[in-house]
């Protein structure tokens, strides 16, 4: 079996004067958590649509499970699960029998009851959507995404509303597709997600991939240096250095006991991705 889900080369997409993908090249393996980051309007939903299939681009050459999306047709659309960014529009049925519905367009489906399940909805599985929770519907179409056991899941910010825990759970459930060998192409505006779920991230702004590395590695993050800061002589200190251990064992001599409001800090995720779209804000249009 071919190992690369996705292969895109130069792709680009206009509408008008807007260059909402503006040249994207990118390679995602088989069994991959691979996140989409960036600003609203940076080209994530359009380069994520021509992917599923649902976009025609302008340029550029894409292969999604071996195949073009733009020519591919039933068989190859029944190997990919998607779940939208706005929830689906959804008839009055019941969650078990509105599963069990979907199930049938698939060739080989996930047992319904276990997909209800495992999105956290049995104890709903006899209630009509309109009466779920915002949380609940998307789990929901999570449910309807993961039906026709899909080998590349398309995620477009699915955990939007949902509480902490939910949040947790659904992340679980993401690991364990992925654990059983399913790509996971996650868009979110969540950067604890991205850290948490994510085996790489693409930051992308103004249609461009500004960076594609692990979430410990992005933009520079593992090598960037640690800043220490602890009170003495009656104010605030602070040192940036590339070995915190010796900087604080240096400081910690100086005291007898604890180091007052000693802290070590990183760079988050947070910090970089907000300094790539700062860098994207303050560069000179070529
Ligand atoms: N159908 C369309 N017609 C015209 N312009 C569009 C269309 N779809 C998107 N755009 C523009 O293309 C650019 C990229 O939009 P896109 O939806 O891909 O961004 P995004 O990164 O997904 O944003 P968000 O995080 O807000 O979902 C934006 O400037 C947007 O206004």
């Amino acid at each position: 079996m071919d190992e690369t889900a996705i292969e895109v080369t130069d792709l680009r997409k206009s509408y008008g004067s807007t260059h909402a993908v503006a040249g994207v090249d990118l390679r995602v393996p088989r069994g991959e958590i691979f996140s989409f980051l960036g600003p609203n309007g940076a080209g994530k939903s359009t380069t994520v649509e021509i992917l599923e299939g649902f976009r025609h681009r302008d340029s550029g050459t894409v292969r999604v499970l071996g195949e073009d999306p733009g020519r591919a047709g039933r068989r190859w659309r029944a190997r990919i699960g998607v779940v939208w960014q706005k929830e689906t529009m959804t008839p009055r049925v019941p969650v078990r029998d509105l599963v069990r519905h979907f199930a049938g367009y698939y060739p080989s489906p996930a047992d319904p009851d276990e997909v209800v399940e495992r999105v956290g909805l049995a104890e709903k599985a006899g209630a009509l959507p309109d009466v779920l929770s915002g949380g609940q519907r998307r789990r929901l179409d999570v449910a309807l995404g993961m039906i026709g056991r899909p080998e590349l899941l398309f995620l477009d910010e699915p955990t939007t509303g949902f509480d902490p825990e939910a949040r947790r759970d659904f992340w679980e459930l993401i690991r364990d597709l992925a654990g059983g060998g399913t790509t996971i192409v996650l868009t979110t505006h969540y950067l604890e997600e991205a850290e948490a779920l994510a085996d790489r991230v693409c930051v992308v702004a103004g249609g461009r991939v500004r960076a594609l590395d692990t979430p410990a590695d992005l933009g520079g993050r593992a090598a960037a240096r640690a800043t220490v800061r602890w009170f003495e002589d009656g104010r605030r200190q602070e040192i940036a250095t590339d070995t915190p251990t010796r900087t604080v064992g240096e400081v910690a001599s100086r005291f007898d006991g604890e180091v007052p409001e000693l802290t070590v800090h990183r760079p988050t995720l947070e910090e970089i991705y907000l300094g790539l779209i700062e860098d994207d804000r303050t560069e000179v249009p070529a």
